[in-house]
């Protein structure tokens, strides 16, 4: 990526438009010796510390017009060339988003951007909840080249149903078998964050920068990632991308959607107040382990900008497309079963990272490998626990407990103790008392009522769950998070810049 050849270059230019020269910034005095001075501007991204991109300029001057039009039009022909690049944009921006600065963010920092590169666009300013993905089934879905979402993970998670759920209607998937083959989805969605968490747009980019985001989208970039489905009963629940989390995480949500007014504030209230009562479900975990990836949750390495694992997994995807039909493969591949007392059960996609913890709940998790990492908190004591939480925020090893498992897995399935004792028909009268006394008495740590499913930030009605990954079900306009060039924090310079 730190190489200088013609296409790098094309790639990280925004636009070239003609220099007016009344409008000129720069008055060096080279130009007013020239008869009859022309000039082009060459708009490119311009790459910053610690993943964030800047829109910079450089205008060229001659005397010669003939010459000025023939490099304005080369300039143009190749970035016509690059046909991954969006033209036709469908935005859809949920205005109390995280802070609510949703509809200003994309107004102010945004559409001049998508402007200066000639990206047309049809903006819905969504009015209620689930706005958007309605939407999206009823829209003229090949008209766009993208679906942009300006706001947080919750947002970005009803586009995605949107536009999965209308892929699959098209198809004739009937969503609600959970073992159907889904069918991908190649519209890209770009995410401009104005949300509380917007972990995916930090794990798939490295930063939460509206103006870098829509870099991303303008460069045409893009990022496969990994969707789970969750069923329950051959019904269809959710898909997620995130985080799955039971417990811990699933409490939390479900005391912060109470606290909305507060912003993203809401989840360090929630967070603490749910750290300090310390709940434990037992419940039962039966999962078949990744055995297709290359990667373990404990490497050392993270998925990075083309990282191998995942391209390993898309040649993978690609021959049992071809082979489809040929044999069965999974289903009578192995089962293991855990049954426990947890504190949290998290299943994530992703690494997870966000501001909150820049190394995320996974820090090895994969964006596109077709497995998720399911991480088993057992009951421990709080100061064990608290041990475990401040580890996402630091360079040490979250996963180095005897209380944390950690799995490898292509799709999983959960049940609480307390619905396989109702399913079993136990009449346990004295079972259903103490289960209403500790219902009564929340600061009992030995809960007898469910936890909920936190699903990339929205609860789920089930406690019984059942996960099938999707390896690259969808796409983003991202690239992954860059390896850092050289120097850790030193500027990295684009190849515009370097060829300059
Ligand atoms: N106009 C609207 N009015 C009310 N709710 C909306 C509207 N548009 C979208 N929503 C819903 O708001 C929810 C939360 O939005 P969003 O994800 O953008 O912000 P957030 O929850 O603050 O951030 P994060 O998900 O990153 O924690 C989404 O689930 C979405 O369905
Ligand atoms: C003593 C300090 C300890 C600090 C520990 C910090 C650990 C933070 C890990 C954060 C992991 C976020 C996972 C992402 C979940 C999103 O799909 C979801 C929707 O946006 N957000 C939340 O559920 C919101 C979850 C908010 C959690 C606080
Ligand atoms: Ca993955």
């Amino acid at each position: 990526h730190c190489q200088i050849s013609g296409l790098d270059v094309i790639e990280g230019i925004i636009a070239v438009e003609e220099t007016e020269f009344n409008k000129k910034q720069r008055n060096t005095g080279k130009w007013q010796k020239m008869a009859k001075p022309h000039a082009f501007t060459v708009y490119y991204v311009k790459k910053a510390r610690n993943h964030r991109w800047r829109c910079s300029d450089v205008t060229f001057w001659c005397v010669d017009e003939h010459l000025c039009n023939q490099w304005i039009q080369a300039l143009k022909e190749l970035l016509e060339m690059q046909k991954s690049r969006p033209k036709q944009l469908l935005v859809y921006i949920n205005p109390y988003g995280g802070r609510r600065q949703g509809k200003r963010i994309y107004e102010q920092k945004v559409a001049p951007l998508f402007s200066l590169a000639s990206i047309s666009t049809d903006v819905v300013i969504t009015e209620h909840a689930n706005h958007a993905k309605d939407n999206l089934f009823e829209v003229n879905i090949n008209k766009y080249d993208g679906v942009v979402c300006v706001g947080g993970d919750g947002m970005f998670s009803e586009v995605m149903h949107g536009l999965i759920g209308r892929m699959q209607k098209d198809s004739g998937i009937d969503q609600n078998n959970p073992k159907a083959p889904l069918v991908q989805c190649n519209i890209r969605i770009g995410i401009i964050p104005a949300g509380s968490t917007d972990c995916i747009c930090y794990s798939t980019v490295g930063i939460i920068d509206p103006v870098t985001s829509a870099l991303h989208i303008i460069v045409g970039d893009c990022q496969p990632l990994d969707v789970s489905s969750v069923h329950h009963n051959n019904t269809f629940l959710k898909y997620s991308v995130s985080l799955l989390g039971y417990g811990f995480y699933g409490d939390i949500l479900k005391d912060s959607e109470k606290k909305r007014w507060m912003g993203p504030m809401r989840y360090d209230y929630s967070g603490f107040k749910t750290f300090l009562s310390h709940h434990y479900y037992e419940g039962t975990i039966s999962f078949q382990p990744a055995r297709h990836t290359l990667g373990s949750p404990r490497d050392k390495d993270s998925c990075r900008t083309g990282c191998y694992i995942c391209k390993k997994s898309e040649q993978q995807l690609a021959e049992q497309h071809k082979e489809r039909g040929l044999k069965r493969e999974e289903d009578e591949e192995e089962w293991k079963v855990i049954k426990g007392k947890f504190l949290a059960i998290n299943a994530v996609n992703m690494s997870c990272a966000c501001p909150r913890s820049p190394k995320g709940l996974s820090p090895a998790a994969h964006l596109a490998d077709g497995s998720a990492d399911l991480i088993l908190v057992r009951k421990c004591s709080r100061f064990d626990f608290l041990r475990y939480l401040v580890r996402h925020t630091n360079q040490d090893d979250q996963f180095d407990f005897s209380f944390v498992d950690v799995y490898r897995v292509k799709s999983f399935q959960f049940t609480s103790k307390l619905s396989e004792d109702n399913e079993s028909n136990v009449t346990d009268i004295g079972k259903k008392r103490f289960g209403q006394f500790c219902r009564d008495h929340p600061a009992c740590c030995c809960n007898s009522a469910n936890s909920t499913w936190n699903c990339d930030g929205e609860t789920l009605d089930s406690s019984a769950i059942e996960v099938r990954v999707h390896c690259q079900l969808m796409k983003l306009f991202a690239r992954g998070i860059e390896e850092n060039c050289k120097g850790e924090d030193a500027d990295s310079q684009s190849s515009v810049e370097q060829l300059l």
